[in-house]
């Protein structure tokens, strides 16, 4: 069998001469052409170079093809671009035209690298540090692998949550022939459509995730790294790995990885940009009673603070949305009420300190509106001059020291929350009260320990943020698998991002990366959580709105104020009443069980015109009076008013009980002394018992004669008064006046002066008879 070289083809197509001729030798060359095709594929060895130029040839066509079907497609997209003029993120693309032509070319000195131009070998990138979650992101689902190039990112409806993308690396494009190129161009307008319309699912709402590329560093350049982070079409990252310079074994194996997100922004994009693609459609959703956070995650060094703050040249995210918020208040002002409050703290080395008013380290608390820094200082703010001093204050405040990485690290991660409180009153004139509240958070960087510093106190900070970093993506891993148990308490970082990851929250991250080699690990990683933390889905939020319900007009107000001021009044006379029938039950109770002594009953019961007021009645009166308006204060003057009662029946009782003693030793001397006496005069007396003139009565044989009643038996009985008439005393006979002992002694109304005068208890020691007895027995 002939075998043709490919320079015979090639002569034999230059010395044709006519058209038929180089036909009929084009037709030959081409049979030839087969024959080898067959004859390689049959021997992989022979003829490289054909099949090379074979494959060259294939490019051609190809790259012919895609050109004519760019050029159906271009009016489509122009269409298209009309359509999204208003979003901030095709403003954003529009202020980048020229970064923009450069990027939608195929990467050029980092992704050249990667590429092997004039063929159609789709390559798959090998990635240095496969982690268990990259593993995972090879199987899809069903277990089969699937190519996703730019899809990835917003998610469709259907799409179950916790799925796990299977992502391999294409090499862009143009290589994926021109079916892939116009599916793209479809594929990048929907995307970026879905940024203005935060995806909403099952209720509940993505976090959306950006990437921000910061600009070289002097010193970057200085030591002479190259840039491995490519920023293509505005939303997909290209990660490239440099094979060591003397790791000849491996120069020429590159590795890398593509990402895509929500959008990805280029080291030349503005402050503003950035702010009105992320971060502004929250400030409004805040006003309208819904919460928000944004948080700037990456590297030490990666541009974290300079998104959040900025310089005072160009302002970062938390003074641009302070301005817009104000500015948008300032726009509904006539439409109602807006309150904004101000907080900012940060939590260093596991601690959370306010920064506007530093003190001792504050507590970390679970209440109704979440988890909140008990004792934090909340400002209230009228203008963006104020928050801006406010804010100035408080980063004076934050902890930073410079590092190896970067001169002003921030050591802590910072959380500035702004709260906006809402009234107006709606159509139906109630009164609608919306909270909204806006957390931006500025991390502290993720770092390893030697790229920063090993020593002393920074490396206990290094710890710590990257204690909190790992239980960030502890939760943020938890959140992805739809655990039940997030490990938000891991830290207090993630117990302050609790809302933000997991609630009722629109969540924004902003993951900031250097374009250094150097910081390749860095870069990865941070792109690595980035690209996980699209898939936090948060809970479904309605608006923090209260509505208060007020009555149709102002008539129906005067009648609904005069109703509670008559039931007031008459709550009012119900106490006033139900207090002097528990005054009158004490009085009865302390008559029923103590035996009352006239001065006490009636220093109780004495009007207050009685010639001796005393204090006890001055403060019931007083209390019966009405000085207490509220129904507590009236039930605690009734208890006040009991317990004095109580107080007066147990001094009486004691009273009493010292005046029983007393009576019962002056009864005994008594007795006493009559026996003596009678013991003196038992002569004479019998003498005159004899006679029958007279008779002696002591105490011992009157009480002899007296009827076994039994009543006798106290001492106090024989007080009693011998008439006949007199009944037994009553607490009612001595107020009364009824009691025959009270008449004798001359209008005196207490016991007491009955006790001590004797004469008033007609005593038979008393009896004249006896008294002159007596004088006789002395004679
Ligand atoms: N987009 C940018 N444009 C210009 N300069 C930038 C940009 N991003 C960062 N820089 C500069 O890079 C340096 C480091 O940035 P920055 O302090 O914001 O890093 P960081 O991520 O907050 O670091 P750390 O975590 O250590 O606090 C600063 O000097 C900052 O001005």
């Amino acid at each position: 069998m002939p075998v043709s070289t490919r320079s015979q083809i090639v002569n034999q197509g230059r010395n044709a001469t006519s058209p038929e001729q180089w036909t009929r030798s084009r037709t030959r060359s081409d049979q030839e052409q087969q024959n080898h095709a067959n004859l390689s594929m049959r021997n992989p060895h022979h003829g490289l170079k054909e099949k090379m130029k074979a494959l060259t040839l294939l490019y051609e066509q190809q790259k012919q093809a895609s050109a004519a079907l760019k050029n159906q497609t271009s009016s489509r997209f122009e269409e298209h671009n009309h359509r999204l003029r208003t979003h901030p993120s095709v403003e954003l693309q529009g202020s980048c035209k020229k970064e923009e032509k450069e990027s939608t070319k195929p990467p050029s000195h980092v992704m050249r690298e990667n590429t092997i131009p004039n063929s159609t070998i789709t390559r798959t990138y090998v990635l240095p540090q496969p982690s268990i979650h990259d593993a995972k992101e090879n199987l899809g689902v069903g277990g089969s692998d699937r190519i996703l190039s730019f899809s990835s990112c917003p998610r469709k409806a259907n799409e179950p949550s916790n799925r796990v993308v299977a992502r391999k690396l294409s090499m862009g494009p143009e290589q994926k022939g021109n079916e892939v190129t116009r599916n793209n161009n479809v594929q990048e307008l929907e995307k970026l459509e879905t940024i203005s319309e935060r995806p909403s699912l099952g209720g509940g709402s993505r976090i959306l995730v950006f990437v921000r590329l910061r600009p070289m560093a002097k010193k970057e350049k200085e030591v002479g790294s190259r840039c491995c982070v490519r920023i293509v079409n505005r939303r997909d990252v290209y990660l490239t790995e440099f094979a060591n310079e003397n790791d000849y074994l491996r120069l020429k194996r590159l590795r890398g990885r593509h990402f895509t997100f929500d959008a990805s922004f280029p080291d030349s994009t503005t402050q503003q940009e950035v702010y009105s693609t992320t971060t502004s459609e929250l400030v409004e959703a805040v006003l309208q009673g819904r919460n928000g956070s944004v948080f700037c995650y990456g590297a030490t060094g990666a541009g974290k603070t300079y998104t959040m703050l900025g310089t005072m040249d160009n302002p970062g995210v938390m003074v641009l949305a302070i301005k817009d918020l104000f500015s948008k208040i300032r726009q509904r002002s006539c439409d109602g009420n807006h309150v904004v409050h101000l907080s900012y703290l940060e939590v260093y080395n596991e601690t959370v300190r306010d920064l506007l008013a530093p003190g001792r380290p504050l507590v970390l608390r679970e209440d109704k509106q979440g988890i909140v820094a008990a004792g934090l200082t909340q400002y209230r703010a009228y203008s963006t001059d104020e928050v801006m001093a406010l804010l100035q204050q408080g980063n004076q405040n934050r902890t930073t020291e410079p590092t190896r990485v970067n001169e002003t690290s921030s050591r802590s991660h910072a959380i500035l929350q702004v709260m906006v409180e809402y009234r107006v009153k709606d159509d139906a004139k109630n009164v609608v009260n919306r909270v909204g509240k806006l957390s931006l958070i500025d991390l502290a960087g993720s770092e390893r320990a030697l790229a920063t510093d090993q020593r002393t106190l920074r490396s206990l900070e290094g710890a710590n943020i990257n204690r909190s970093l790992l239980a960030l993506s502890s939760c943020i891993n938890a959140l992805v698998e739809g655990k039940k148990h997030i490990p938000y308490r891991n830290s207090k970082l993630t117990q302050l991002l609790k809302d933000s990851l997991g609630g009722s929250c629109n969540t924004v991250m902003i993951a900031n990366v250097s374009p250094s080699n150097l910081s390749f690990g860095e870069t990865q990683n941070t792109l690595h959580w980035a690209d996980r933390a699209k898939e936090i889905r948060t809970k479904a939020y309605e608006a923090n709105e209260e509505i208060q319900y007020m009555p149709e007009s102002e008539t129906d107000h005067a009648k609904l104020l005069l109703e509670l001021q008559k039931e007031n009044r008459d709550l009012r006379v119900h106490l006033a009443r139900q207090q002097q029938k528990l005054l009158t039950l004490q009085a009865q109770s302390f008559a029923v069980h103590a035996s009352p002594t006239p001065s006490s009953v009636t220093s109780l019961l004495t009007p207050p015109s009685s010639a001796q007021p005393n204090e006890k009645y001055k403060s019931r009166s007083s209390f019966l009076s009405g000085n207490c308006f509220t129904p507590e204060s009236k039930k605690k003057g009734a208890d006040e008013a009991v317990k004095e009662l109580r107080r007066t029946v147990k001094a009486l009782e004691a009273e009493i009980e010292k005046m029983k003693k007393d009576h019962t030793s002056q009864l005994k001397k008594k007795d006493d002394l009559i026996r003596e006496l009678s013991r003196k005069s038992e002569k004479p007396v019998e003498g005159l018992r004899g006679e029958g003139s007279k008779r002696v009565v002591t105490r011992a044989s009157l009480r002899s004669k007296e009827p076994s009643t039994g009543e006798l038996k106290s001492p106090s009985h024989r007080f009693r008064s011998p008439v006949p008439t007199a009944k037994k005393r009553s607490f009612w006979d001595i107020t009364t006046a009824n009691s025959p002992s009270i008449a004798s002694l001359n209008g005196r109304k207490t016991r007491s002066h009955v006790i001590s005068e004797p004469v008033a208890v007609p005593s038979m020691l008393l009896q004249p008879g006896f008294a002159r007895q007596k004088t006789d027995c002395l004679r």
